[in-house]
């Protein structure tokens, strides 16, 4: 580590003010700022044990991007400081505004609240930070992070989720996933995944067979076929690739369509896992958006069809309205909001496609033509 003459400051959760434990999908983390202040992004940073979750942190702070920004590190009780100690605070580029360290709990359960205070802390100090950088154990499952920072720019938020960043092992990553592969648990591995905006396939230099970073490849994109997938070797990506992303605003809409575009419907037994599936809906009839909103609510929240969908992404055509939607969601968490005006060479349709368990296309391609127009 570097000699660090003016360490930041750390916050520690217990200094944090505030008592009772908020839910974490019904709080934001919104106090007050100049109106017309544009939300702080949060790149939430993910990836199994070992993976490289650090490195990247290290590489993101020490790039000349002249960013100013705040790191949150999540780390079980008694590792407290450790984690922080292996991060050098950016020497020569970026300027650690804040640390943040949540003790005492993964981040995806138990201190879940104190990361809303955390982030409600450092907002406040907004006009000294350009982004947010949040680091999780490597046992995180990253959705209920999501919901708590899932947040958009119609409700004035201060803070916003500007990408979910998962960092794999080349070298291990195949064992990992098949290590619970047949078993009833899920691995933390596959979820990181499946959530992810991008996935950064790191430590290449440890395979030497090319071959096998193909077929790394091919598994990462049957778990989650909309993520961006990027070979590193110590985390060494374009920094354009990986801050700014915007990835759950309608500036990111080319991409989206993109995405949607190449989207087709994997046949499940093309997967190792038969529980885990890309599919992809396309309906050209325009929707009811209230009636599409009570269609997420079930398919979502309430489960009722057996399906566990983790995430999933979509343009909608809806009726009366002029505006392309798009749809995101992250588990349960979901947003529709109108991006932009569909291009007069454009054909209308909706487009959706989800990664889950259990999914069934002709269950969802009937439940969805339930929300359809008739013109
Ligand atoms: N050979 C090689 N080693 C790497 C690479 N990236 C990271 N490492 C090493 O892998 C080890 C783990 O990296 P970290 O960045 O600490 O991983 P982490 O995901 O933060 O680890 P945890 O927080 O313990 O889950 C360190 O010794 C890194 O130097 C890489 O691309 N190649």
């Amino acid at each position: 580590m570097e000699d660090d003459e003016d360490p930041p400051l750390a916050i520690r959760i217990e200094d944090i003010p505030g008592d009772s434990p908020p839910e974490a999908s019904s709080r934001r983390p919104d106090s007050p700022a100049a109106a017309g202040d544009s939300p702080v992004g949060v790149t939430v940073i993910t990836g199994y044990l070992g993976a490289g979750k650090s490195t990247l942190v290290n590489y993101i702070l020490n790039a000349r991007h002249g960013k100013r920004i705040a790191v949150i590190l999540n780390e079980f009780g008694e590792e407290i400081g450790v984690e922080r100690a292996m991060i050098n605070e950016g020497e020569g580029g970026a300027l650690v505004e804040e640390w943040v360290e949540l003790a005492n709990g993964c981040v995806c359960c138990t201190v879940k609240h104190s990361l809303v205070q955390a982030l409600e802390q450092l907002v406040q100090r907004k006009e000294r930070l350009d982004h947010i950088l949040l680091e999780t154990t490597g046992l995180a499952d990253p959705a209920p992070l999501a919901s708590v920072l899932w947040l958009d720019d119609q409700l004035e938020s201060e803070v916003r989720l500007d990408s979910i960043i998962t960092v794999v092992d080349a070298k291990n990553l195949k064992m990992q996933l098949d290590e619970h592969r047949n078993s009833t648990s899920f691995p933390e591995a596959f979820l990181q995944i499946a959530f992810a905006d991008v996935v950064i396939l790191n430590k290449i230099d440890l395979v030497s067979d090319r071959g096998h970073l193909e077929d790394l490849e091919t598994e990462i994109r049957n778990i989650n076929s909309l993520a961006t997938v990027i070979r590193s070797v110590k985390c060494q990506v374009d920094l354009l690739k990986l801050l700014d992303r915007q990835a759950y605003g309608a500036k990111n809409l080319a991409h989206l369509s993109e995405l949607l575009e190449d989207g087709k419907s994997l046949p499940s037994s093309s997967r190792h896992d038969h529980t885990v599936s890309n599919m992809c809906i396309y309906e050209l009839q325009p929707v009811d958006l209230t009636k599409v909103r009570l269609w997420l609510d079930d398919l979502l929240w309430e489960k009722s069809s057996n399906m566990d969908v983790y995430r999933c992404k979509g343009v909608l055509n809806v009726h009366s309205s002029n505006q392309l939607h798009t749809l995101q969601a992250v588990r349960e968490i979901y947003e529709v909001v109108p991006a932009r005006e569909w291009n007069q060479t454009e054909k209308k349709i909706n487009k959706i496609v989800f990664i889950g368990r259990n999914l069934d296309l002709n269950k969802l391609n009937d439940s969805f033509r339930g929300c359809t127009v008739t013109v």
